[in-house]
């Protein structure tokens, strides 16, 4: 069914793409320090104005290849339909902030209740530095101050891998699943979800398939929908696998279409953070792949018996076969990240070479700079376009990474 007037519709990783989910970096970019950057996830400090424009430049050319691009500050924005929906964001995202002072919360709360409801998500997504309160009561903001020691400089910390798209949430079939971050930096951004998917007039009834209120973490990087059949999970850095079997209970049972999900075991390292750092898919039959994951990834298979309980089994044998037993195929491609070579793929795994975002099969979003990786999908009959990643890539994530599917064509 090709309804576009359905919230969201996402049963594969390659069909049309039609609508997608992106934020444009903002002033959060402008609050990462050096001295915080490792705990904010972040390797180096992007220059914001090239960052925007690289952004604006994906943005477009999602939209020449017929997708309509739908930013996150917007659909929070409209998620607050009323002022106690608004006061109830303010008083949550205070909580999760963890500001506990209450001269604090007080000055926030009117700081951001003062705004405009666009402006008020920017500026929290911004992060609040302590000098901004300088505008408000003097008497409230010299006690604050002195209560709080310590010389760190924010009484909000910035949210600067809000451009990550991909991972606080994820679209699988007509549902979402909300999640629970492993980091606590990432956690705060699914609270915007969660306004979206319990008040937006087009989002609010989508079924739900793992909430953010979960104990164990599980990511959208780690998230592949390979058919509407078939999903892969990665147990990775971040996604754990009772994240996995909690989902497998929900999709596997509620979907409509979802039998099996592979859960692909990964190695535990930062350059390898989700399931989609090291495999992407770019067509019915061929994947990116970073070759040294080759030999180090372990592949279970999670079904629902006729008993409709869970049954799950180690696969044998190369990734190849087992992708085309699973997906029915006669033949599978992996294309090799650097080509193989052990140089250029360590050095364009980590630039995102395998983290593409296929806009229809057989054509992909890349970044430029990884130009051995894309040679090689070229060659293989991949159409790509190329997109600049000077400044995006300090955030170590790729075209994929920066998306969430709202709407895609059935294959
Ligand atoms: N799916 C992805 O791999 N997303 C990239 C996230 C990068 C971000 N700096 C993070 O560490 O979470």
């Amino acid at each position: 069914m090709n309804d576009l007037e359905t919230a969201i519709h996402n049963t594969s990783e390659i069909g049309r793409l039609r609508r997608v989910l992106l934020h444009r970096p903002g002033q959060e970019l402008e609050n990462l320090m050096p001295e915080y950057m490792e705990r904010l996830l972040f390797d180096d400090i992007p220059y914001l104005q090239e960052a925007q424009r690289e952004h604006d430049a994906f943005a477009d050319c999602l939209r020449q290849s017929g997708a309509e691009v739908v930013y996150l500050v917007d659909l929070v924005a409209a998620s607050l339909t009323d002022d106690a929906v608004k006061q109830e964001l303010v008083r949550q995202f205070l909580d999760e902030a963890e500001v506990r002072e209450q001269r604090a919360r007080e000055m926030l709360s009117e700081l951001f209740l003062s705004l405009p409801n666009r402006e008020m998500v920017s500026q929290m997504m911004a992060g609040v530095r302590k000098s901004q309160l300088r505008e408000t009561d003097q008497a409230r903001l010299k006690d604050y101050l002195a209560a709080t020691a310590g010389d760190y400089p924010f009484v909000i910390d910035p949210m600067p891998n809000l451009y990550f798209t991909r991972d606080p949430f994820a679209t699988i079939g007509r549902g979402v699943s909300i999640h629970k971050m492993h980091t606590k930096t990432r956690n705060r951004e699914t609270l915007f979800a969660k306004f979206i998917f319990k008040y937006h007039p087009e989002y609010k009834s989508v079924p739900r398939w793992y909430d953010r209120g979960e104990t164990t973490s599980l990511e959208g990087g780690d998230i592949l929908i390979l058919s509407p059949e078939v999903l892969a999970v990665g147990i990775s850095q971040r996604t754990q696998e009772d994240s996995i079997d909690a989902l497998a209970d929900t999709v596997l049972t509620d979907s409509p279409t979802f039998k099996k999900i592979l859960a692909f075991n990964i190695p535990k390292t930062r350059s390898f953070m989700h399931l989609d750092t090291v495999f992407t898919m770019v067509d019915r039959d061929k994947f990116t792949v970073h070759p040294n994951i080759l030999n180090d990834i372990t592949v279970y298979v999670m079904e629902l018996d006729e008993n409709r309980k869970m049954k799950i089994r180690q696969e044998e044998g190369r990734l190849e076969d087992i992708l085309k037993e699973h997906l029915g195929l006669d033949k599978v491609t992996l294309l090799r990240c650097g080509e193989g070579d052990e140089i250029d793929a360590a050095r364009e795994q980590w630039n995102d070479g395998s983290n593409t975002l296929a806009v229809a099969p057989g054509e992909v979003v890349v970044y430029a700079r990884n130009y051995v990786t894309n040679r090689l999908l070229e060659e293989h009959g991949i159409k790509i376009h190329t997109i600049p990643s000077a400044e995006l890539s300090r955030g170590r994530g790729g075209p994929r990474c920066m998306s969430m599917p709202l709407w895609r064509e059935d294959l």
